[in-house]
């Protein structure tokens, strides 16, 4: 389910142009370490990385949560330093952390961003999106009655009542059950199939695959891919084998081509027949025994794990 590029794509300035962008917290952790990257309008792309590659970082230096210790960022053409509030209104950001005023109902919460935005008479808006997020039977629920489920529902609604033109999404689907999931992927690619560019971080790999037609991959602070997902797939042609070693060590022949490894589980990536046949060969001369043997398409996830652990052994 890959989206298009919207038509007008080349004639706008960029959605995103991140530049040479560092972050050094206070106590001296390198979040980001000139970190350049340009997202067009339109694009629907995937910020994908490990645990602590610098994503969430970057999204707050986005929406003005953390200040850059150097480097530029532009907004549709906007200087984020210069041009703060203006940049701001055509970001749509749906962070990971869950705040809100408690006491607050669902209605009142979107009514009060739309307030924040100088927007009167957004009701009709607000209506949809409750709807579209399955929200309506709880509009007028207290914020602190919900489930964390619905209040991430909320999140996401009060990132969009601004109608912004790009929808930025740090992991909006971590912990969400399958209803919301497949709501806020419909939602979201019909605001991107009317124009809208959405940005995405998320640790579900199948769903970057499916959504985005880029992705950057971070790691520890620095970009360590940056391609067209079908580029980025095809990177890294043939299949993966996945088995259970017992019996002996894999040989230091096939080391390169190990993918991942959790004690006896191996994944090891294999080309065509013949090639499988001869690491098949290679394991049984070593005295390896495999079980649960299964062979399988490479996918983002094999792609992912051979940039992000090859960088750790470099
Ligand atoms: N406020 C902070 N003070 C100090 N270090 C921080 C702070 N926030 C994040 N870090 C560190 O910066 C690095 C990048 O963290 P960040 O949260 O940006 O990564 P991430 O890619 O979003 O990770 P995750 O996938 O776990 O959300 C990590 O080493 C993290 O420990």
């Amino acid at each position: 389910m890959q989206h298009a590029r919207a038509p007008h794509a080349q004639l706008s300035p960029p959605a995103l142009v991140v530049e040479g962008l560092r972050k050094t917290y206070p106590n001296g952790t390198e979040a980001l370490k000139g970190v350049s990257f340009t997202v067009e309008e339109g694009e629907f792309f995937g910020l994908l990385g490990p645990n602590g590659a610098g994503k969430t970082t970057l999204i707050s230096i986005l929406g003005g949560l953390a200040t850059a210790s150097v480097g530029r960022l532009s907004v549709c053409g906007l200087d984020l330093h210069k041009n703060k509030r203006a940049a701001a209104r055509r970001l749509g950001i749906v962070p990971q952390e869950i705040t809100f005023d408690p006491f607050l109902t669902v209605r009142e919460t979107l009514r009060f961003q739309s307030g924040y935005w100088g927007l009167s008479g957004n009701d009709r808006w607000i209506g949809e999106i409750l709807e579209r997020l399955g929200l309506s039977d709880k509009a007028d629920r207290r914020m602190n009655a919900l489930s964390g489920g619905m209040k991430r529902r909320v999140l996401v609604a009060q990132a969009l009542v601004h109608r912004p033109r790009i929808i930025v999404l740090d992991e909006p689907t971590a912990g969400v059950d399958v209803e919301l999931r497949e709501s806020l992927w419909s939602f979201i690619g019909e605001l991107h199939a009317a124009g809208a560019t959405v940005i995405l971080t998320t640790h579900y790999l199948q769903e970057a695959q499916a959504m985005c037609g880029r992705i950057a991959i971070m790691n520890k602070g620095e970009l360590a891919a940056l391609e067209r997902t079908e580029d980025l797939l095809s990177r890294f042609e043939g299949r993966v084998l996945k088995a259970r070693i017992t019996g002996g060590d894999l040989p230091p022949a096939l080391l390169p081509h190990v993918i991942r490894r959790h004690g006896p589980e191996v994944t090891v990536r294999v080309g065509d027949a013949a090639d499988l046949s001869a690491k098949l060969a290679e394991l049984t001369a070593a005295g390896v025994r495999l079980e649960n043997l299964t062979v399988r398409e490479a996918d983002l996830e094999d792609v992912f794990l051979n940039i992000t652990t090859s960088a750790e052994a470099a």
